[in-house]
């Protein structure tokens, strides 16, 4: 596989919340496992993805907490999945596919919140500095963007919403905003998808997409 110095490939859906990732990254894996049969494929996602994860997820998803708090905890959450999910899986040469990675944390905490960017970049070196010294990142994440009030209208007929989800539309804006930018700096690594278009047609532009491990 190619330029991640791991062996493995490690991929990230990212966007507002109800922008449309869980719809699409359970059939995406499947196709992954069906066109690359030869590499073990690690479905997760994040604030989770391990025991521990997932207790912090359910914390940060419903307690009302300070901004730092809620960012260190999202990066304590991600120290244990990359410790016990995501290194050793790229170690093993496995595909790795996440619901959410480090993005998120720079859009919510940082666009979103107001978190100074430093602290989120300090947060960032410390627990992603892999053993030879450079940054683990994904090879290639999905940007699903949608304006905030389509987003909204959709989650609003599924589910209740959670701490984040009850944000009003100027929040998600700045979120969808600061990950606009983060996608405009960073243009090899990510693949903006429109998803104000229907489900056929952001699933048939993600099976025609060629992806070069
Ligand atoms: N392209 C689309 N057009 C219309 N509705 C959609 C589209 N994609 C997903 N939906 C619907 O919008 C709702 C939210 O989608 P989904 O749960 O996939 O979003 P999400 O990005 O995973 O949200 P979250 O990050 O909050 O979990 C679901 O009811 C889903 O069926
Ligand atoms: C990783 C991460 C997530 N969040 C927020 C974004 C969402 O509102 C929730 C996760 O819910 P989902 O339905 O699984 O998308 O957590 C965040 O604020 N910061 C992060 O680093």
């Amino acid at each position: 596989m190619m330029s991640n110095p791991l062996p493995g490939f490690f991929i990230s859906f990212e966007g507002i919340d109800g922008a449309g990732k869980s719809t699409h990254i359970e059939s995406f894996s499947k196709l992954i496992k069906s066109r690359y049969p030869q590499y073990e494929v690690v479905l997760t996602r994040e604030p989770g993805g391990t025991v521990l994860g997932e207790q912090l997820r359910s914390l940060l998803l419903d307690a009302p907490m300070h901004l730092e708090t809620e960012a260190l905890l999202m990066f304590a959450a991600r120290r244990e999945h990359i410790a016990q999910v995501i290194e050793p899986a790229l170690l093993a040469g496995k595909i790795v596919i996440s619901d959410r990675f480090t993005d998120a944390s720079f859009a919510y905490q940082g666009g979103g919140r107001g978190l100074s960017i430093d602290k989120l970049n300090a947060l960032e070196q410390w627990v992603q500095t892999r053993a030879d010294g450079g940054l683990l990142q994904p090879n290639l994440t999905f940007l699903f963007d949608l304006p905030g009030s389509i987003a909204q209208a959709r989650r609003s007929k599924v589910r209740l919403p959670d701490k984040f989800e009850k944000m009003d539309l100027v929040f998600f804006e700045k979120v969808r905003q600061e990950y606009l930018r983060r996608a405009k700096a960073d243009p090899l690594r990510f693949h903006l998808i429109d998803a104000t278009q229907t489900p056929e047609v952001i699933w048939s532009g993600l099976q025609q997409l060629e992806i070069a491990l």
